[in-house]
Formats: C-alpha cells, structure tokens, sequence
C-alpha cells in the first residue's frame, strides 16, 4: 500500500511513535486513539465506516479508511433484522473477528450489543473484554449518557479503550419513542453534560448520532477529545456512514444524512441478470472456463 499523502499517523511526523530509523522495516503503521486525538489537535478530519466482512475491509483498509466501526447495524444490513436489538455478542464476534484478520492498517472498533453492558460496571467490563479478546478489535464502542459513565470509567481501567455513543442512540430506539433528532432545543445541554461526563470517565471519542450541526459543533468545540459524527453536521473530527447506505447497496430508505457515493445495487442486480440470461442461453460457461 503506497500513499503520496503525508498521514498524520506513521512516519516522522507522528509524535508518539519510535523514528523511522528504528521502526522495523515494512511494518504497516496503524491507526491508534493517540493518532485520532492528533487528527483533533491539528484540526484534520478522519474517516470512519462501517465494516462487517474481511473483503469491504480490504477496500476500506487500502483506501485509507482510518477507521472500521463493526457496528450491530449488522443485525439490519447482513442479517436482515428490524432494529439492532436482537443481535448477540457472539454474532457481534464472528463479524469483528473478519474485520481484524482483514485490516492492517485502521483501528477496528466493535460495538457492544443492546444487553451486554447496561446492568453495571462489572457487566460492561466483563463483556468488553470477551469482545476484545475473541474478535481481537481494538476498541468498544458503547451507547450510553451521564449515568453510564462509571460503567466507562471501569472498561477503561481494565485496558479498553472506549467510544462513547450519544444524541441519538439506536439500542434505546423504544425508549426514546422512534428515530428522533436528539438535543433540539433544552435538551442541547443534555447532549454536552452526556459528552462531557463520557469524557471525563475516559472515552476517547465521542460519537455524536442525529444531534444538530450547532449543537455538534459546541460540544466538539467543548471537549479535549476528538468526536465523530453521523447526522451531526460538519464539525465534528471525524464523520461515519453505514457503508451499504452511502455505495447505494441499501435498497430501503436511507436516512437524510447520508450521501450515496455509487450504486452498488444497480451495478450488481444488472450483472446478475446479465449472468442468469448467459446461463439460460448457452454462453455462460464458455471454453475458457471449462476443464
Ligand atoms: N443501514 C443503516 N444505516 C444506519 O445509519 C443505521 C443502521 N442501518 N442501523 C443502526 C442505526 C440506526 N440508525 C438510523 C436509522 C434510521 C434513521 C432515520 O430513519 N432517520 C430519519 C428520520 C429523522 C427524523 O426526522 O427524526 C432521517 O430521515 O434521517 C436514522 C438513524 C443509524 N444506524
Ligand atoms: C451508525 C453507527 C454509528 C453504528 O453505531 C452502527 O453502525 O451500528
Ligand atoms: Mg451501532
């Protein structure tokens, strides 16, 4: 993999890392939390998708993608289910076991799933360790507010470096009453004590979800840490989408935050349709394919 820009992660320009003279050959750097908070420090942005499989992770990984978010938006785009809520910690597993094996470059971050993390510090601990330890992902990341944030302070002892999730989280989709914008109006100040609060219990970043662009940017304005957002408007350090939403993989509608950057589902449904016709008509296999 060969890049023409200079990163801010690697190379000479990295504080936090050994000189080059004494990094050993050919070792691919890796994006780590000291490197997001300098994207934050020079005031740079990074990027963040979703990835459930080793070959997207591939594409992401060689193109630069800093960051690979095995999100549980797996239960909706591969296992085809209604909500996030039912998906476990083993199947969060399988898929962020394929992300790792597959990325040489980015920092993998595994969602913990609706159930896991919740009933107290121990139980997030616990459940934050069997994720890192069987998938071999690099971060967690959890949906949580103010009162969670002991249940934070406490992964982030036992070594888990932890992304805190707020505005708009879809494991509470019932609690909150449906996919609403969070912290319009009084509830902003919500919002910011959420992201402080994570903060200050070790997060280190902050994922803002379907909050305001003004909002959003106070509250980055606001903490030390960089934050990442989707449906947050323009000024937060980092930006994530669900990657079958923005290649235009997802047939069902996708919500106004994002941007469709290709059209994977008409490229793909027209190759396979031109494959049934071949296979139906005779020309498919031809010479070259058989033995
Ligand atoms: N494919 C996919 N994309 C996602 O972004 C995504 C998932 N799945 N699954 C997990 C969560 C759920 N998320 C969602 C899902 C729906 C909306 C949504 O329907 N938003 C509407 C309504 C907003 C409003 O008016 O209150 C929108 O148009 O943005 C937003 C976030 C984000 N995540
Ligand atoms: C939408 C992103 C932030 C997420 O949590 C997921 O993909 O599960
Ligand atoms: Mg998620």
């Amino acid at each position: 993999m060969s890049s023409d820009q200079p990163a801010p992660y690697g190379g000479t320009s990295s504080g936090t890392s050994q000189p080059s003279a004494q990094r050993p050959a050919l070792t691919p750097s890796r994006v780590r939390t000291v490197h997001l908070q300098q994207f934050k420090d020079r005031g740079e942005r990074f990027s963040m998708l979703t990835s459930y499989d080793a070959m997207t992770t591939q594409i992401f990984d060689e193109a630069g993608i800093e960051v690979l978010l095995v999100g549980d938006s797996a239960a909706n785009v591969v296992l085809g289910q209604e909500s996030t809520l039912r998906i476990s910690l083993e199947e969060m597993v399988v898929f962020a076991s394929a992300v790792t094996r597959a990325a040489s470059r980015a920092m993998v971050v595994v969602d913990a799933p609706f159930g896991t993390y919740e009933a107290s510090a121990e139980q997030a601990v616990h459940c934050g360790v069997r994720l890192m330890k069987k998938s071999g992902a690099h971060a967690v990341k959890v949906e949580a507010d103010a009162s969670m944030a002991d249940h934070v302070r406490a992964m982030v002892s036992a070594g888990i470096p932890v992304m805190a999730h707020v505005g708009f989280t879809p494991q509470s989709e019932h609690a909150l009453g449906g996919y609403r914008i969070q912290g319009r109006g009084e509830a902003a100040q919500t919002v910011m004590n959420d992201a402080l609060a994570l903060q200050e219990a070790g997060a280190f970043c902050v994922l803002l979800e379907m909050v305001p662009a003004d909002v959003a940017a106070e509250v980055d304005a606001a903490l030390r840490v960089p934050t990442v957002g989707i449906g947050a408007g323009a000024a937060t350090t980092g930006q994530v989408l669900v990657w079958q939403d923005m290649l235009g993989l997802n047939a069902g509608r996708v919500p106004r935050f994002v941007r469709q950057y290709a059209e994977l589902r008409a490229t793909m449904s027209e190759a396979v349709r031109t494959y049934r016709d071949e296979v139906r008509s005779g020309a498919f296999p031809a010479q070259e394919h058989s033995y």
